[in-house]
């Protein structure tokens, strides 16, 4: 799916209610409609009415989709409080209309008393509560009046539905500034934004609904969306050719395991195997050797030396440059272990191995202090796929929240593609296009389960995919087997194993 940022959402609605003479008033209509009919969705028919709504709405134009839905909700034969957070004084010309027709249907939009205790007790038996104070036009942290009301929300045990966004949410970095509503579903208008799947928003937005609410279908699809989500329908594998031999799908290289860290190269091989990878080149150091050559018949191991601690040494470099040079793709990392040695082997490869190259674990803490080693290999292909700990040592900076910006931003800097791992993993390439994975579960935060990725990732590149389909592809791949594993055994009983041997049933679902 595309997703619009808060600016060209702004854009569209101009655009819509300028160039195509749309009413706003209309556009709000549209908008609380669906508001409304999600609202009545979530307070559900049990029981007896009339049923209790609150509509909590700020005094801007998501605040207008509030008080027209309070109206609608009044209409269907609700009970509905439709309480003003912020200033009446403020109020957009749209959502003064709103209040006029709530006030003509036998409504009426009160102040925010956050000390009634009347109002908390009569709230204690609401089915639904409203939250419509800040959408796109959120700029600074909740407090006062707003932050109260929030409060009240989170702490009720009554579903919230948000308008656009839960408040709180920035839109396009989904940071929480202050507080912010969490939500049973969301609401958003025409095009979804980042906020709802980055960062805390993904947490906050609950179910997303995307409504329609009339802005022609041209200006929409002319927009220009660098952002994604990633939905199954994206994920197309290409049909095997019937007369297709095992050189047609790819000899890669992995290089990997130290004394330690032995499981770690297996279930990355594991994975480019069952991911439908050629020849699968494994090279471990030489201690590692006899645990991964028992644990491998499907791809092929071979020792490297090691030093005594059972890293790779120094010596390994060369050979194992040698074995890569026959490969198309080579993942670097999985188990290496930390060592001044080893960290000098992984850079040596980067700087002299001419094929495109996945850096995974180690492989990226070795970049630690030699950036500059990435940035020579502009013109070459190289994948990261950091977690925030190993992003950090990169020089990534994810202190302010906004994890798509800072990974948009080291893609761009570094003229590489990242692939910041965690809840909706990022994909973000140099040229400001980045893809939100919207697959995944908690049970897959457990070591060894981005070996499981590093391996798949590894084999869909060695396919011949480019970088721009096979990355994205591979990590919504590994999401979805991971939820398949945690239907199967729960989220904490399933392994980066059995994501593994998930894959199989997975990917035969997207062959094309
Ligand atoms: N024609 C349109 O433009 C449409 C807009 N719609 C709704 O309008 C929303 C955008 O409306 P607005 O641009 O009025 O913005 P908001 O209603 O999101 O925010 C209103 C104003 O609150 C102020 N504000 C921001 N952060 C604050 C804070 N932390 N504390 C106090 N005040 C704060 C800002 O000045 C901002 O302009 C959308 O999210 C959507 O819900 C929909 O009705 C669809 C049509
Ligand atoms: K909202």
């Amino acid at each position: 799916m595309r997703i619009a940022s808060a600016q060209q959402m702004r854009q569209l609605d101009q655009a819509a209610i300028r160039e195509r003479g749309i009413p706003s008033d209309q556009l709000m209509e549209r908008a609380a409609a669906a508001l409304a009919e999600t609202a009545m969705d979530l307070a559900g028919t049990a029981g007896s009415g009339p049923f209790r709504a609150v509509c909590f709405c700020g005094g801007g134009n998501n605040g207008g989709d509030g008080v027209a839905c309070a109206r609608l909700l009044l209409e269907a034969g609700y009970e509905v409080r439709c309480i003003l957070v912020g200033s009446r004084e403020k109020l957009t010309a749209d959502t003064r209309t709103m209040e006029a027709r709530l006030a003509a249907a036998g409504g009426r939009l009160e102040c925010f008393a956050p000390d009634d205790a009347e109002f908390a007790a009569w709230c204690l038996e609401a089915r639904v509560m409203v939250d419509a104070l800040f959408g796109i036009g959120l700029n600074t942290p909740l407090r006062g009046d707003a932050l109260t009301a929030v409060h009240m929300m989170n702490t009720s045990a009554i579903p919230v539905v948000s308008a656009d966004l839960p408040s709180g949410v920035e839109a396009d970095t989904g940071r929480v500034l202050g507080a912010a509503v969490q939500a049973a579903a969301t609401v958003t208008f025409t095009l979804p934004k980042a906020g709802h799947f980055v960062g805390k928003g993904g947490v906050c937005t609950g179910k997303l609904v995307v409504a329609d609410i009339g802005i022609p279908r041209e200006l929409v699809d002319a927009l220009e969306c660098p952002i994604r989500t990633v939905e199954a329908a994206d994920v197309i594998l290409p049909r095997r050719a019937r007369d297709a031999h095992k050189g047609d799908f790819g000899k890669v290289y992995l290089l990997g395991g130290s004394v330690g860290y032995t499981g770690a190269p297996v279930l990355a091989a594991q994975a480019a195997v069952r991911t439908g990878a050629g020849l699968v080149t494994v090279g471990v150091p030489a201690p590692v050797w006899p645990i991964a050559a028992a644990k491998l018949d499907e791809a092929m191991p071979h020792p490297l030396p090691a030093d005594k601690e059972g890293r790779l040494s120094l010596e390994a470099g060369a050979l194992a440059l040698e074995k890569l040079c026959s490969c198309g793709v080579c993942l670097i990392g999985p188990g290496l272990g930390r060592g001044n040695g080893t960290y000098a082997v992984v850079r040596q490869l980067l700087r002299e191995a001419r094929l495109p190259v996945v850096l995974d674990a180690d492989g990226i803490n070795a970049l630690e202090g030699h950036i500059d080693v990435l940035d020579a290999r502009q013109g070459l292909f190289t994948v990261l796929t950091p977690h925030d700990g190993e992003f950090a040592r990169l020089g990534g900076d994810l202190s302010g929240g906004d994890r798509l910006g800072a990974a948009l931003d080291f893609a761009r800097r570094h003229g590489c593609c990242l692939v910041l791992k965690g809840h909706c993993t990022i994909t973000a390439f140099p040229d400001g296009s980045a893809f939100l994975n919207t697959t995944g579960n908690p049970g897959m935060a457990k070591g060894g389960s981005g070996d499981v990725l590093g391996g798949m990732i590894l084999a869909l590149l060695g396919q011949g995919l480019s970088a721009r389909q096979a990355v994205p592809m591979a990590v919504w791949l590994h999401g979805a087997a991971g939820d398949r594993c945690a239907e199967a055994a729960g989220e904490y009983g399933m392994t980066p194993g059995d994501l593994i041997r998930a894959l199989p049933g997975v990917l035969n679902e997207h062959v094309n």
